[in-house]
């Protein structure tokens, strides 16, 4: 059904950049906050690498992960160490040029990925969304998206039940449990390698990558355990 295996059931999908436009949201707010950050530490201690935020480094580090992943993941690429209060002022201030973002210009769905929660609607085919955002309830609603949800797994999910983000399994697990369905069961809907990463540690039985990217992006999602990688959603439905 839908481009899925006969014993899939339950659809579990990533939010940003799978669902709706918001990865390069984002990727900017994070840009904006770690180059404000990098900037001012320009006398850093020997061996740390202060150049600027770029999109392989939002790709490899923060791509899929919670917030705090995020931030603690890129600093320890460029072989910088940092205490607990620096991170999180890096956390926040990521945040509220996020929101600002979000603010100004509102959200938009992937006209496919409508297109396909409509058709997994109408085939009977169960919808839950498991993201690491911790703004993954306002993104839902402003994209107008929030009726399709069954259950919802966000970043504060993560910090209230202490499970590991992405590329861990356990949101995705706890997602197939809210649904009342094994793995096996569930398909993995993905536009990051952290996630393609988890929907493969998980056992999940189909793994989507959703390259919005391009490049190396598709090889690298099916190395990471995508069963198949598509540009858009639209590439599952019937023609
Ligand atoms: O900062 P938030 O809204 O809690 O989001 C955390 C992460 O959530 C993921 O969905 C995004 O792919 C990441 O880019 C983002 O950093």
């Amino acid at each position: 059904m839908l481009g899925l295996p006969a014993q899939i059931t339950v659809a579990l999908f990533d939010l940003d950049g799978v669902l709706t436009s918001t990865a390069t949201v984002h990727s900017d707010a994070w840009r904006r906050a770690f180059d404000a950050f990098l900037a001012e530490r320009s006398a850093g201690a020997a061996g740390e690498d202060l150049r600027p935020f770029t999109e392989r480094d939002y790709l490899d580090h923060v791509d899929g992960r919670p917030r705090l992943d995020g931030v603690r993941g890129f600093l320890a690429s460029r072989g910088i160490a940092v205490d607990d209060t620096v991170v999180e002022a890096i956390a926040e201030a990521k945040n509220a040029e996020f929101l600002a973002t979000l603010a100004r210009d509102g959200v938009s769905a992937y006209p496919g990925s409508v297109r396909y929660l409509n058709a997994a609607r109408a085939a009977g085919l169960r919808i839950a969304v498991v993201t690491s955002s911790k703004n993954g309830a306002a993104v839902l609603e402003a994209a107008g998206l929030t009726s399709f949800v069954e259950h919802r797994v966000d970043g504060n999910t993560i910090v209230d039940e202490h499970l590991r983000g992405k590329p861990a399994p356990d949101s995705y697990l706890r997602g197939a449990e809210l649904m009342g369905v094994a793995p096996a069961n569930a398909a993995v809907f993905e536009d990051a390698i952290s996630g393609v990463q988890a929907g493969a540690a998980g056992r999940f039985g189909y793994v989507v990558g959703i390259d919005r990217v391009g490049g190396s992006q598709a090889e690298n999602m099916t190395a990471a355990g995508a069963d198949i990688v598509v540009t858009d959603l639209d590439a599952l439905l019937p023609r």
